[in-house]
Parts: C-alpha cells; structure tokens; sequence
C-alpha cells in the first residue's frame, strides 16, 4: 500500500527542516498567546474632557519641541478631583493590584497597576476584570481626560501623526520614596526589528511599535517641591534636594542641530501636572524622589503625517 502523501513528505525532508518545525510552531503559539491575551486593542475616543485645555498652542509646542507640559493649581483639573483620586490609589493597594512590570528591575524599580473605564462593570472584556471595584468618579475623570487628548490633536491638527486611537487601560505607576526607585533613559516607542528581538520579543513589542504619543497625568502632592539643582540620573542614589522624581526629557536631536546632544528638560511631577510628549523622539528617565510617586500614563497610537485642521470647520 502506499504511503500517504504527508509521510512521503517527511521521510524526505532533511533534518535540519524537521527540527525547524517544531520552533514555527513554539512562534506560532507565543503570536497566538500574546494577541489572544491584547483584550483592548486601541480604539478611538470619544471623551471630549480635555477639550478646551490643549490649546492649539501646546500642540504647536509639541510639535516644535517634541513635549508640552500643561501645570498650574486647577489648571488641568480642580484640586478636589485630584485629591479623591489620589486618595483611590491607596484603595488599589489594599486590594493588590499593584505588581512588578514586565521589564526587569534592573530598568525600573516602579509597580504598576492597570485601570480601565469599565472595570467593574459588566462592559469589562475580560470577567476577571468585572470582579474588581468599579472606578471612582474622579479617577474616571482623570482616565478620560487623559484619553481625551487623541481627539484634541487630531481636532488641532497635530501634523506629526494623526488619526489618533487610545487602548482602554491605561497605567498607574507608583515609584516608592526611596530615593532610589527609577526608570533608566528610554524610548516609549521601539523599532528595533526581528532579527534583534527574536520572535516572541518582537510580537511582544508589537504594542509599542504603534506608539506615536505619551500623555502622562501626575497624580502627585499638588505642593511638590522641585529640586533646585538637577538630581543624578536613574539608578544613582538620589542626591538633590526638593522632592525629586523628575522625568527627565531628553531634547529631540534636530532641536539644537547636533545629534547625540544631551540637553533636557526635568518635568516637575507636581500633582495634577500633564505631560504630552512625542513617544518615538523623546528619551525619557524618571529619577528617584523622596516621596511616593504616581503617574498614570496613557500611549496613543496614530499615523504618521499630519492630518487635517479641523478646527475650523
Ligand atoms: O512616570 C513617569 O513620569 C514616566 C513613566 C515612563 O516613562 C513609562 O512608564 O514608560
Ligand atoms: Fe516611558
């Protein structure tokens, strides 16, 4: 009897093809596993909270300098908003939902927590998530405000990207007053390709390929105090005096003509602070402070290219 046509296959092929097989099929599985657990693909948004705070000349700041900071006492939201939510965070401890992020500790000492709209609610994807205690009113807030901003720029025209979309969770970051917790210079957006991450590093970088834009919202002490000389960077025992927990914001090499030029700019993270910064231009560090930090941060996705003015239509 004749053998069936698979067999005849792999009794003729050469070895150094079978062993292939079964690393496409470890790929295969890791693709499937990583895009299976991406519940909240980006999406656009529809909150209209950060309308009339970006100003057309933030976004003209933005694209000039590559990051614009919005600050000032109830500037970006009242004094109470922020006090509640930042009075929630500890709320999220208690139930643990802080956790060491994926990046080793060697790059970042900070715990993370994920929070979404419709956590707690039946709206949530995953059930899970359903379970967890609904957001309060003013974190609400502040996690639509921050997702708000997509179509701000887009209404703006924003011309370095358009057509902007949000994911739905968004990340609080809380840094202890160590001193010494921090986050070493990076990138938020990554292009570094196959061949440099391997398979499954680089279908987990998927994510931050898309990355166009950062908007991160302080939700520190509105009465922060900023050190007066710059503090040491990241991974150094802290040395300055003020509070610290600076983020440290590389300028964009075209801004001065040199590549490779080290000028900066520390972004104070007083509370209630926000922060709109290029996230394939602009490296960034947080430095280490002497009191609790908490930044929640929100990436945007887009298409490269300016879009259209729409505000005067
Ligand atoms: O907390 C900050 O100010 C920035 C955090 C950051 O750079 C990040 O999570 O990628
Ligand atoms: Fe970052």
């Amino acid at each position: 009897m004749a053998a069936p046509f698979g067999a005849k296959l792999l009794t003729r092929a050469k070895p150094g093809l079978l062993a292939a097989v079964p690393a496409v099929y470890a790929g295969l599985e890791g693709y499937r596993w990583v895009y299976s657990s991406e519940k909240d693909p980006a999406a656009l948004c529809q909150s209209r909270l950060a309308s009339g705070l970006v100003t057309s000349a933030h976004v003209r700041d933005l694209e000039q300098h590559g990051f614009v900071v919005l600050e000032g006492r109830d500037a970006v939201m009242k004094d109470g908003v922020l006090a509640a939510a930042r009075a929630e965070v500890s709320s999220f401890f208690s139930s643990g939902r802080f956790a060491r992020s994926v990046n080793g500790k060697s790059v970042r000492q900070d715990l993370v927590c994920w929070l979404r709209e419709t956590d707690g609610t039946p709206g949530a994807l995953d059930p899970d998530e359903r379970h967890l205690k609904p957001l309060g009113p003013e974190m609400l807030h502040c996690v639509r405000l921050l997702r708000g901003i997509t179509h701000e720029l887009d209404l703006l025209g924003y011309s370095t990207s358009h057509d902007h979309q949000v994911h739905q969770q968004l990340q609080l970051g809380f840094y202890p007053g160590d001193n010494q917790s921090g986050y070493v210079r990076h990138l938020d957006h990554s292009d570094r390709s196959l061949f440099d991450l391997g398979l499954l590093g680089w279908i987990r970088a998927g994510e931050r390929r898309k990355r166009t834009l950062t908007a991160i919202l302080y939700l520190n002490d509105p009465a922060w105090s900023p050190s007066s000389v710059p503090r040491s960077a990241s991974g150094a025992p802290g040395d300055g005096d003020g509070d610290g927990g600076e983020l440290r914001c590389y300028h964009a090499a075209c801004d001065s003509g040199q590549p490779g030029t080290q000028a900066f700019t520390d972004v104070v993270p007083t509370g209630g602070s926000l922060l709109i910064f290029d996230a394939r231009r602009i490296e960034h560090e947080v430095l280490s402070s002497s009191r609790d930090r908490f930044a929640l941060t929100c990436w945007i996705t887009g298409t490269l290219g300016p879009g259209k003015d729409k505000s005067q239509t």
